[in-house]
This record gives structure tokens, sequence and C-alpha cells, in this order.
């Protein structure tokens, strides 16, 4: 994985998947499957996606017990997708056995999925988490207490906002990846997102990779979207 922007594809079907799709001909994109397309489509979508030649995050955000998350990651790790993830708050067990599914399922000679732990989610403020999630520390410290934790676990990297990124880096090292949604150019609405960085800031901040859903999904011109917000990130002057 080199320094992504992700695609969310996120729409109610493969109809308006395939539709959206034709605008970028055959350009190999890196797309993500959230729980709204598969929980229609199932494994389908991830086999039509990769015959296409595109890359694929499956964005589950698994988070149950241990063996559970062991057993389901077998069966995800078989669909062939190129990266996967849970939530941190599952316990250092929980990602354990994540990890065991995903080697037990991958076929030999194969590269597991990359597995990677949300922290807190981009659209979670400081002050929901203290008073409904019910944490009592600062963002800061929990993201990095949970990336810790996903690092020892043997997860390859975290899902957090690029704000967070530059602390990661320190305390945990550039290897580490970090994956963040919560991208908006200035001109975009913010939506249901919290904490929210340009696509150069992300590139600044240190971020691996990016995740950007209605910016291009809902914009007029979806692959001019896309290319801006690609100049953007990658720093490119169009
Ligand atoms: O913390 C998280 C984890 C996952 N997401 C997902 O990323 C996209 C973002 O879509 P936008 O339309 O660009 O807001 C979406 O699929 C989320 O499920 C996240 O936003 N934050």
């Amino acid at each position: 994985m080199q320094r992504p922007l992700i695609i969310a594809l996120d729409f109610p079907s493969s109809v308006e998947v395939n539709t959206f799709l034709t605008k970028f001909e055959e350009e190999k994109l890196f797309v993500k499957v959230g729980m709204e397309l598969f929980y229609q489509e199932g494994p389908s979508i991830i086999y039509s996606l990769k015959e296409k030649g595109h890359s694929v995050f499956l964005d589950l955000k698994l988070h149950d017990i241990p063996n559970t998350v062991g057993s389901a990651m077998k069966g995800i790790a078989r669909l062939g997708v190129d990266i996967i993830n849970v939530h941190a708050a599952g316990g250092s067990a929980m990602m354990n056995s994540a990890i065991e599914g995903l080697e037990a399922g991958t076929h030999a000679g194969q590269k597991r999925p990359m597995c990677i732990a949300v922290t807190q989610l981009t659209s979670t403020t400081e002050q929901v988490m203290n008073d409904e999630i019910w944490i009592s520390k600062s963002l800061d410290d929990t993201v990095l207490h949970y990336a810790s934790m996903a690092k020892r676990s043997g997860l390859d990297g975290v899902v957090c906002s690029s704000l967070e990124v530059p602390r990661l880096i320190e305390n945990i090292g550039e290897d580490f990846v970090t994956v963040t949604p919560g991208i908006r150019l200035a001109t975009d609405e913010v939506g249901d997102q919290a904490r929210v960085v340009t696509p150069e800031k992300a590139r600044l901040l240190g971020s691996r990779a990016i995740v950007v859903g209605r910016s291009i999904t809902k914009a007029e011109q979806p692959l001019e979207a896309y290319h801006r917000i690609n100049a953007d990130w990658e720093g490119v002057t169009v």
C-alpha cells in the first residue's frame, strides 16, 4: 500500500456502484465497502470489485467476543480483501484472535489482509467520548492508548483522524499505518463528521491513507472531485 485515496462506496446496491464506477473508465481505484453495501450485496460485491482490478478495504468494524471475531476473520480472509478492520474497544484478546483468524483463512502463499483498528470514530467529539461513551481521558490520549494496544496485538495500523497522526508517528512509528476518514475540502459540508481536515492537511500531518466518501460520491462531477482531492492529497498542482 503506497499512500492511497480510498473512495468510500457508501451506496445502497451494486447498481449504484456500477453506475458510479463507469465514470472512472479503466482507472484502478482503492475503494471501501462499508456496512450499507455489504449487508445488501454480500461477498459478490467484493468479488466483482476485485475482478475489475480495484483494491478493497472491507469496513465492517468487527467488535465481538474473541472467538466470534476470529471465526469471522477466517472467512473474511478468503474473500481476498486488502484491508479489514475491528474496533480497538473490543480489546487485545479480540484483536489477537482477529489476526489468528485472518492468518488461518489466508490461502497458502498469499498475503493476509491488512488489519486495522478503529480508535475513536471521526464523528466523535471529545465531549461525546467523555459524557456518552464514558471514557474520562482526552481524545488524543485515548487514540494513542487504543493504537498502542492495537500495535501490541499484532495489527497493522489504525483508523483515526489525521489530527491524531503526528502523535501516533512520534510514539509508535511511521510504519504503523494510519487510515484517516473525516476528509473535507474547505468548501465541503462537514455533515456528521467531527474531527475533519482537508486532504492537503492530512498529507502534511502524515496520514498514510485518506478515506473520502460524500465529497466524491455526491459531487456533481465525481471524477473531477476525485482528481481535485487526489491532487490536494498528493501535493500536486493541477
Ligand atoms: O472513524 C471513522 C471510521 C470510518 N468512517 C467511514 O469513512 C467514510 C467517510 O465518509 P464521508 O462521506 O467522507 O464522511 C464512511 O464510509 C464512514 O463509515 C468514518 O467516517 N470514520
